[in-house]
């Protein structure tokens, strides 16, 4: 019996299907699936038709509707159907004779292609060479290369006209899709061992081997990450139903690749820039591992504020079924540090960090000691806690203050320590602990557990935790085979935290994968937004190696960041809620819009003014992922707020000079040299963050002087 895939292509379209066109197509697909081929094809209702003569034989179309029109794979070998398109019927015909569609016999993919574009810019007689000659954009890769890597002799030939990326990112489109991925990455230089590995490899282990270039229906079984097998009934409203939950079924064969793997022998980390579907890795992660827990077993799936286990809870559900859900827990490591100590010591409760910071100045004032209150706290969070140092001999240790700055003397080390101690035993006392001694008495009691709590653990934005943090979760699995699973990049590290994995008995090496794929957003958006990072190579969170070459790129194209630049706070604020009249005259709906603001005070403001304007607009608590009034209003939150989520429609305000850096949240270089550069890259981050939570519209303002963090032109 046939049977039908449905390629990604489709999904969009199905969205601008009206009720009645919907239950026809489902109609229809269902007789590909009941009738016997030559019955299916002649089927007087279904009007299948083959393209004219001369044309590719195994494309046909039929009628969905008198306005909409499928246009379908049906390979002369095999049973599998793939439905290709759907369009309205007078673009259909022209559109299906202009693709191809063939099996990249290299990677064992089914791919597309538009040959008659292609065909048309090899055919051209080469232009008069320019003055002085541009280089080509592949002169150092060998035709015999270009072949292993899958690249077919009609690629190669078109890829020889090109003399820079953004040409070839302009044909995107036209050229066959794992191909054009193997070429983006050699055009930002990426060497062709690297390609091989990271683009060709997981493809085929996908498909098991190179496939023949007759095998249709191989191909399409293969080619998971665009096309989908439709399996009953009930299943083709759902498939194409799913626009915006396409990361359920179409993994990038990376992303494939890295959540089902059967085993990681110790901890796996993957990395990638933002977009890249970290998030969707670890979901799908969780899937497998609670899929092969032994009896009794459990996964934690953490992150690193409510907001965003929030969010991972709601995704998790729709990937997992009850059963499987159940065997899993997804909190903060905070939550897991509290449900562990109170274990042991029901009554303890939760002190805010700004707190300890306050008992660190009444301890500094008490004791008339020398330093600020700010640099004794530094002490305490970034040596003492971050080194889980618990004797004077282990805060002497010349090692303790590696990446310090400012030195101590002897002396001066104990007279710190003595006062850590008082605060120390003050909050014990008060049973009142900030997070950071919760996880040094978690990972305590965790530690003399025989009995870890989880089997398996998935960690996300892991780039933001705490040594201390990560303590408690490297206690609260047994080290082994698929222990720990950590999704993070650390081009986004918004707090103060630096890691050693190494040092934690977290041992990656040998288990790093990068994901370069963005998902999320537009080519314009994305290629603004790493200019804010001024091309600082990103290091591999964890171990602080440099990440390998290779960038990340996205698929989606768009308008480029609106940027303005207004004389004062109330000028900026009234262009604001211009910029989000006119998205909302666009067809945005206000909650898929975000407005952030560098502090809490501007997020007042923001929301006043934009009601001011008679906008609807409210306070957005990304905790909850709630909204203080109405849904049906246009978020407005912290730029930490932000952290994780993403918005069709971003505005980035108040990125003046004087908030960002916003110098109250940055160490005084006379404090400690390092940790001033380090809070600085943690708030250019912060904008990088912000910017990069777009999906398809950016606008970025300020009043008065720029950020120096803003790219320059
Ligand atoms: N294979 C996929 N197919 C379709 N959409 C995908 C895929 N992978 C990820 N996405 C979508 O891309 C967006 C970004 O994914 P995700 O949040 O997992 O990325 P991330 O790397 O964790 O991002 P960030 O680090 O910026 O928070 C989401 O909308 C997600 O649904």
């Amino acid at each position: 019996m046939p049977r039908l895939a449905v390629d990604a292509t489709c999904l969009p379209q199905y969205e601008k299907l009206d009720r009645p066109t919907r239950e026809r197509l489902a109609a229809i697909t269902r007789k590909f699936r009941e009738l016997p081929l030559p019955e299916l094809l002649a089927h007087p209702d279904l009007l299948i038709q083959a393209l004219p003569e001369g044309q590719d034989p195994r494309i046909r179309t039929f009628r969905i509707s008198d306005s909409w029109t499928g246009v379908l794979l049906a390979p002369e070998s095999g049973e599998t159907f793939l439905l290709v398109h759907l369009l309205p019927r007078e673009s259909a015909a022209q559109w299906a004779a202009d693709q191809r569609h063939d099996v990249n016999p290299v990677m064992g993919t089914l791919e597309r292609r538009d040959a008659s574009a292609l065909g048309e810019r090899t055919a051209a007689p080469s232009p008069a060479p320019p003055e002085p000659p541009e280089p080509a954009l592949f002169a150092d890769v060998s035709d015999e290369a270009l072949r292993q890597l899958g690249v077919d002799a009609e690629t190669v030939r078109f890829c020889r006209t090109l003399t820079s990326r953004e040409e070839l990112v302009d044909w995107g489109p036209a050229v066959p899709q794992d191909q054009f991925e193997v070429l983006l990455h050699l055009a930002d230089g990426m060497p062709v061992e690297q390609v091989m590995r990271e683009v060709v490899q997981p493809r085929r282990a996908v498909s098991g081997g190179p496939v023949a270039p007759d095998d249709y229906d191989t191909a399409i079984r293969n080619t998971r990450h665009r096309v989908v097998l439709v399996d009953d009934d009930s299943d083709i409203e759902q498939v194409l139903g799913r626009e915006f939950d396409a990361w359920r079924v179409f993994l990038h064969p990376t992303q494939r690749s890295l959540a089902y793997r059967p085993v990681f022998h110790g901890p796996a980390l993957v990395y990638g820039g933002p977009g890249t579907g970290k998030t969707v890795v670890a979901l799908h992660r969780v899937k497998h591992l609670a899929e092969h827990l032994p009896l009794g077993g459990r996964v934690l799936l953490t992150s690193f504020t409510n907001a965003l286990v929030e969010s991972l809870r709601r995704d998790l559900a729709l990937l997992l079924d009850e059963e499987l859900l159940a065997d899993v827990d997804v909190v903060t490591a905070d939550k897991l540090a509290l449900n562990v100590v109170r274990e042991e010591w029901p009554d303890v409760g939760l002190r805010l960090d700004s707190d300890a910071r306050g008992l660190f100045a009444n301890v500094v004032r008490k004791h008339g000691l020398p330093w600020s209150a700010d640099f004794v706290f530094q002490e305490y969070r970034h040596v003492v806690m971050a080194q889980g140092i618990t004797t004077v001999e282990g805060y002497l240790d010349p090692d303790a203050r590696r990446g310090r700055s400012t030195p101590l003397s002897t002396d001066q080390r104990r007279e710190i320590w003595s006062a850590i101690s008082v605060a120390r035993a003050w909050m014990r006392r008060t049973k009142q602990l900030p997070t950071l001694e919760l996880h040094a008495a978690a990972a305590r009691i965790l530690g003399a557990r025989s009995e870890k709590p989880y089997t398996n653990i998935v960690v996300d934005e892991g780039q933001d935790l705490h040594p201390a943090q990560w303590r408690t979760l490297r206690a609260a699995v047994a080290p082994g085979p698929n222990d720990m699973f950590i999704a993070g990049d650390n081009r986004q590290r918004i707090y103060d935290n630096t890691v050693s994995f190494r040092q934690l008995g977290i041992n990656v090496v040998g288990r790093s994968h990068p994901l370069r794929v963005n998902y999320r957003t537009t080519t314009e958006i994305l290629t603004w937004a790493e200019r804010i990072m001024r091309g600082r190579g990103s290091t591999e969170p964890g171990t602080g190696a440099p990440e390998p070459p290779g960038s990340t790129h996205s698929l989606l194209r768009g308008a480029p960041p609106v940027l303005h630049g207004a004389p004062d706070a109330a000028a900026e604020l009234a262009a604001l809620a211009g910029q989000v009249r006119s998205w909302r005259a666009a067809g945005i709906a206000p909650g898929d819009i975000c407005v952030t603001a560098r502090t809490r005070r501007g997020v007042t403001e923001v929301v006043s003014a934009l009601r001011g304007h008679g906008l609807p607009a409210a306070r957005f608590n990304p905790q909850q992922h709630t909204v203080d009034d109405s849904a049906d209003a246009v978020r407005v939150t912290t730029m930490h707020g932000v952290k994780g989520l993403e918005f069709r429609a971003v505005a980035v305000t108040g990125v003046t000079a004087a908030a960002l850096p916003l110098m109250e949240h940055v160490t005084s270089p006379d404090l400690d040299e390092n940790q001033h550069r380090s809070d600085l890259a943690a708030q250019r981050s912060l904008l990088y963050v912000a910017c990069t939570r777009a999906r398809e519209a950016l606008y970025v303002s300020w009043h008065g002087e720029p950020s120096p963090f803003l790219p320059r032109d």
